[in-house]
């Protein structure tokens, strides 16, 4: 049997009705994340990839459909809870990574996990450790953000994600910024967190690090149009599944 998805959307819209005429953006978006899962979003520039991870991951609202997380609808939760479910459920990496200037890279990846459950301070403080040290980022940690490489940074803002125990971890284009070498060491970090048990959605343009998922759904014109089940990632297949990939993106128009 198959495990209950821990993340749920149902039947997702999404419609800006800020434009004239308003734009419609998702329409009837069905996506079900088993725990442990690593999903990625592909589809063309505009087919509406990043208004769905954030339909999903509350920072926006859906103007239709539902949204379950550990079986509790988001969708009816005020701003109030939304934040509090953001901040103690969720984990978000974006292709910037937003770091506070003025603190070292560690108090940067401690400062949510501090806010998420401040009576368990010591216990943030030794999670934080063990994740620098798991993303080989332990020994920057007194370094200031402009101090470190790109790659290093992302690979804090993967540490940051996960310091405060999330039910699921979003990623928007986490490598879009990052040359290729970059690229790989952050890849390399996500399947670590993947086989880590942690559950994952991440947007990309690049076939190579959709590759690197259990599934792959394309969307266009802001509806799944198919999706790919590529199972655990493992280093020796990477050449085939690549190639898998980018037979598969290639019949869809990609
Ligand atoms: N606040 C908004 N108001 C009006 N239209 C919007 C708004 N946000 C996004 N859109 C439009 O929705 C469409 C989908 O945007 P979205 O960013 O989700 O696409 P995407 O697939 O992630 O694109 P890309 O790959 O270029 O990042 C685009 O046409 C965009 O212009």
């Amino acid at each position: 049997m198959t495990a209950p998805a821990i993340l749920s959307a149902r039947g997702l819209g999404r419609t800006f009705p800020t434009t004239e005429p308003p734009t419609t953006v998702l329409t009837g978006v069905d996506l079900a994340v088993a725990p442990g899962e690593f999903v990625v979003v592909m589809g063309a520039s505009g087919s509406g990839k990043s208004t769905l991870l954030y339909c999903i991951s509350g920072m926006d609202r859906p103007t239709s459909g539902t949204v379950e997380l550990e079986g509790r609808d988001l969708t009816g939760l005020d701003d109030d809870e939304m934040s509090r479910v953001r901040l103690t459920r969720m984990g978000f990496v974006f292709q910037q990574p937003y770091f506070l200037p003025n603190l070292t890279v560690r108090d940067n990846i401690l400062l949510p996990a501090l806010k998420a459950a401040p009576g368990d301070a010591a216990a943030a403080a030794a999670r934080v450790d063990a994740l620098m040290e798991r993303f080989e980022i332990g020994h920057v940690g007194d370094h200031g953000v402009t101090e470190v490489s790109g790659g290093q940074l992302q690979r804090a803002s993967i540490c940051r994600a996960l310091a405060t125990q999330p039910a699921i971890t979003v990623a928007d284009e986490p490598t879009g910024a990052l040359n290729s070498a970059m690229t790989a060491e952050v890849m390399d970090a996500l399947v670590a967190v993947r086989r880590d048990g942690a559950t994952l959605v991440m947007v990309t343009h690049d076939p190579s690090c959709a590759a690197r998922a259990d599934r792959v759904v394309y969307l266009r014109d802001g509806r799944v149009q198919a999706e790919r089940h590529l199972g655990p990632w493992t280093a020796q297949a990477a050449q085939d599944r690549e190639d898998d990939v980018l037979g598969w993106l290639r019949t869809l128009g990609f």
